[in-house]
């Protein structure tokens, strides 16, 4: 986006914001946020007393009254502005959105011919052929073909994706679109319930709900009002029994100053903004929850090769074994990659090129080809003359050739050690009972992992490596990295124990998945983060979809939580702080005002006790925008432990809570009372 366009979509945000501010101080929805609410009722009395001061007996004041009634409206659409602006972009989003999502017209395989139908009438279950340049009519699964798709629409990434049937990569989303060739697709979601319409809700808000974190604060803050309104209330009569004169607009003034409207004004928008921040980072939390839980974090399951490594695993060496040649060893390598579609299956061929190294392909013919598959470790094929041909994890094809009653040549654990030790990945390769060798599968740590992990353990959080590769390769690319732990020859069902384990200790987990096999530890996850490539299922099981697919992401995820729960206890201590400090400044003039011998109170120097509390009334409610930047962007955040950033937070924002009003109060007096 370029940034005329960025600056005029902000603007458009701050005066859909101002109009909104008004249109949230219609009393049902203000009731929702109760600090918020006992300032717009004590806005309506002082309007009440401006409006018919004879019934009141308020003549005599009606200047100060006026002046605290704008004071009191502005606190109030202050706080609407807060949270109208955190709203705003998510809005924006949504209705871009909403434009893609036009009506489209569909091919729907009806018993064996295309038929036309509008996209709204798809229901889970109908199939639908989509070509090159047309839209894709709803989210589903590739049953047949191979695509490239453009899914700029969702994930704001140019670069067109392939999709495919069968394996990790068939899911696609409604609304995005076919750049080449032609795929069959199996709608997998019900109009309105579509991947796009549950982002809009999403981004738009419309179901947000307030969190557990947010209920157990909002608990506090209405309990703090409820009894500061109970102290200024039964403040009247017994002012009255001193024969104290207290007009009602100065006890509201108190009451206002004396509540927490700062963090009252600013809660929601903390939250929105967390929200926010997730989204433009391109992941898409489904609940405020999962972004919250995410700052608690304390364990972090990780995949290696992928996640902490670049994840293309490359053939880069044949080591033949025992009596075998390289040659023979390059030919079965080939022969079990022939129809191995995964990237490492892919790169034996390319290995075999470059090698100059030839194979008869004819003998695959009419084989039956063996599938990866992360239970078993191997790959191959099996050969119409009977022969069975295998590659895979060493482990596992040791144990397949001693159950053909085969031997093991006595070089393999030592050549294989050799590969593992270097963090690479040695797959074994052999024909019935007899081992051939060994291919060499490299891979590579990202750049500034050691970083990152470094910056968790600084956080308290406990990184485990999970991997179905061997002992060596994992415990070599675990020191590489830095990882605290790591499990090897892990299976998918292992990673659900490990995160059943960790919560059985009371810890909170996230992880990272994208298979169809990930769905149940993502759903057992704390934190499930799904990759937008991946399948249906997995997206659906997780609690946030990472429309870039990079499972590292996790990290930074992790972090925003973070700084989301840090900025809400940062002004919720601020907020509280300022309340007290304000108190020095409004009891001593309020008590001045009634018994002018208490002068001597008069500690801050104000100009005079009705300047003393409309200056308190005014930071009061200036302090609110002032904060919105910092509630919207979050404080600072440095990675460490809960407890350090406890202590430093209770230093930074309570002390300053209590300094900073002492100076603005005194600083607005300068101003006010040139009028009063
Ligand atoms: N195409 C393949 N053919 C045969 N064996 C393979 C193939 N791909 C991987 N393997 C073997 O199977 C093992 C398990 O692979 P899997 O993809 O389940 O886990 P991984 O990629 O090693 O670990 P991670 O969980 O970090 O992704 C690999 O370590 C490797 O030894
Ligand atoms: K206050
Ligand atoms: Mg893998």
């Amino acid at each position: 986006m370029d940034t005329n366009r960025k600056k005029s979509l902000s603007g458009a945000i701050v005066s859909h914001a101002i109009k909104d501010s008004f249109v949230k101080l219609n009393p049902m929805a203000m009731m929702k946020n109760p600090v918020m609410f006992v300032v717009e009722v004590g806005t309506l009395v002082v309007l009440l007393m401006i409006l018919i001061p004879g019934y009141f007996g308020t003549e005599g004041s009606i200047g100060f009254n006026v002046a605290v009634f704008v004071v009191l409206l502005f606190t109030v659409l202050f706080a609407n502005f807060a949270e109208a602006l955190a709203e705003g972009r998510g809005k924006a989003q949504a209705d871009s959105l909403k434009q893609s999502k036009k009506e489209i017209v569909a091919h729907k395989m009806v018993s064996g011919v295309l038929k036309q139908v509008p996209s709204t009438e798809l229901r889970k279950g109908d199939i639908v052929v989509v070509s090159q340049g047309e839209m894709i009519p709803g989210d589903g699964e590739v049953i047949e073909g191979l695509a490239s798709v453009d899914e700029s629409a969702i994930t704001g990434e140019s670069a067109p994706v392939i999709k495919e049937a069968g394996g990790d990569f068939n899911s696609v989303t409604g609304g995005t679109r076919v750049v080449s060739d032609k795929i069959k697709v199996k709608i997998t979601s019900d109009p309105g319930e579509s991947f796009i319409d549950r982002m809009i809700a999403l981004v738009e808000g419309a179901k947000r709900q307030k969190t557990p974190n947010e209920i157990a604060l909002n608990t506090l803050l209405t309990s703090l009002t409820l009894i500061f309104l109970i102290v200024v209330v039964t403040l009247a009569p017994i002012a009255k029994y001193l024969e104290i004169q207290l007009d009602i607009p100065v006890l509201i003034s108190l009451l206002v100053c004396l509540i927490p409207t700062t963090i009252g004004g600013l809660l929601s928008a903390i939250g929105i903004a967390g929200m926010d921040r997730v989204t433009q980072f391109n992941v898409l939390a489904m609940s405020g929850k999962a972004v919250e839980a995410a700052g608690d974090i304390n364990t972090m399951i990780l995949d290696k090769t992928g996640t902490i490594t670049f994840g293309n695993r490359m053939a880069s060496e044949f080591t033949p074994v025992g009596s075998a040649n390289i040659a023979a060893l390059g030919e079965w390598a080939a022969l079990s990659s022939i129809k191995d579609e995964t990237p490492e299956g892919r790169s034996v061929i390319e290995l075999m090129k470059k090698q100059g190294l030839s194979y008869k392909s004819a003998l695959a013919e009419g084989g039956s080809f063996i599938e990866f598959k992360a239970e078993t470790r191997m790959s191959g094929i099996d050969l119409v003359d009977g022969r069975k041909v295998r590659k895979g994890a060493v482990d596992s094809v040791k144990q397949w050739v001693m159950s053909q009653g085969g031997s093991i040549p006595a070089d393999l654990d030592a050549k294989s050690d050799a590969i593992a030790s270097q963090g690479g990945t040695p797959l074994a390769v052999a024909v019935d009972d007899q081992v051939y060798g060994l291919i060499y599968l490299k891979d590579t740590v990202k750049p500034g992992m050691k970083e990152r992990f470094e910056q968790l353990r600084k956080m308290g959080i406990k990184t485990i490596m999970c991997t179905g590769d061997n002992p060596l390769t994992a415990a070599t690319i675990a020191r590489e990295a830095g990882v605290d732990e790591f499990i090897a020859e892990s299976k998918p069902e292992d990673k659900i124990a490990v995160i059943r384990k960790e919560q059985a200790l009371g810890k909170l987990v996230a992880m990272t998945g994208d298979g169809t096999n990930d769905a149940p530890a993502l759903a057992q996850a704390d934190v499930g983060l799904a990759m937008n490539s991946g399948t249906t299922a997995a997206k659906e099981a997780a609690n946030m979809v990472d429309l870039d697919s990079d499972p590292s992401k996790i990290i930074e995820v992790v972090a925003i939580g973070k700084q989301l729960l840090m900025t809400r206890g940062a002004l919720t201590t601020f907020s509280i702080a300022n309340d007290v400090a304000k108190y020095f400044a409004i009891i001593p003039a309020m008590f001045t005002l009634a018994i002018p011998q208490m002068e001597a109170l008069n500690i801050m120097r104000l100009g005079s006790p009705l300047s003393a509390i409309l200056s308190a009334l005014v930071f009061n409610a200036i302090i609110i925008p002032l904060l919105i930047p910092l509630a919207m962007r979050g404080v600072a955040y440095k990675p460490m432990s809960s407890t350090k950033l406890l202590q430093r937070n209770l230093f930074i924002y309570g002390l300053g809570g209590i300094v900073v009003p002492f100076v603005g109060i005194k600083l607005i007096d300068l101003i006010v009372h040139v009028w009063i």
